[in-house]
């Protein structure tokens, strides 16, 4: 008997309204379902609700109205601390500003995404290095482990955020504008990276402004006025 797999994002009228005053619907209540091994892009203008979506399904924020099951687990009730503990273990991110430390190598940026579920200890420090730099040489930066990310290209930094977000093993990988800051030579190498990414198995999750970048995933959803459209599967 197989066991069921549960998808790793499931909206259920999920919603982010936030308080104010005066009160501002950023999303309004909506479903979504994006199964393991999915590629979803998520489009919109500015001030569409992108980064409010990006919030939810990255659990950095709880909706305010509605169901959020993340990988099976039922996140909107969860305690904050947990809710980072999962976002933790669980989702990669990649900004469009990279948010790496400058003056730490390659290696070292990558290692310490893992110290917050890793034990301590010599050998634990060691294994952590060790997994990093699997993870870098699998996006392409096998010639850049000991580089201060000061002296890296734009294209190199954001590998190295995309190894970031990898070494965890995570469900998902969620990208707010990855290229939006690199020159579009650049942006197409890191697009086909997560295409190559994806192809291996990984879930991705990418939110851009942009029609082109979104035309890469193998399912769009629009969103405008905190309404996202398009979530029906065809
Ligand atoms: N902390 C907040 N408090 C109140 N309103 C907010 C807050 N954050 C965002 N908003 C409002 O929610 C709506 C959606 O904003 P959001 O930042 O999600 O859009 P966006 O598509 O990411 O925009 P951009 O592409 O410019 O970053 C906007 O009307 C915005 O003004």
């Amino acid at each position: 008997m197989t066991v069921p797999v549960p998808p790793v994002v499931e909206f259920r009228q999920a919603g982010l309204t936030y308080p104010g005053p005066p009160p501002v619907t950023a999303l309004r209540p909506c479903d979504l379902t994006v199964d393991r091994g999915e590629y979803v892009t998520v489009v919109g203008p500015s001030g569409s609700g992108k980064s409010s979506f990006l919030n939810l399904a990255g659990l950095l924020d709880a909706p305010t109205t509605g169901r959020y099951l993340f990988d099976g687990v039922d996140t909107a009730q969860l305690p904050d601390r947990e809710r980072t503990a999962l976002r933790g273990r669980r989702i990669g991110f990649v900004f469009q500003s990279f948010h790496l430390l400058p003056h730490r190598t390659a290696v070292e940026n990558v290692a310490l995404a893992m110290l917050y579920a890793s034990p301590s200890g010599r050998r634990a420090a060691a294994a952590r290095r060790e997994r990093a730099e699997e993870a870098l040489v699998e996006v392409g930066l096998g010639h850049r482990l000991r580089t201060t990310t000061d002296r890296l290209s734009g294209g190199e930094r954001q590998r190295v955020a995309i190894a970031r977000a990898l070494v965890n093993r995570p469900a998902l990988v969620l990208c707010d504008e990855p290229t939006g800051n690199l020159d579009s030579a650049t942006a197409e190498s890191v697009l086909t990276l997560l295409d190559g990414l994806h192809a291996d198995g990984l879930t991705v999750v990418l939110i851009t402004h942009d029609p082109q970048v979104a035309a890469r995933g193998l399912r769009t959803v629009a969103i405008r006025d905190g309404e996202l459209h398009g979530t029906e599967r065809g």
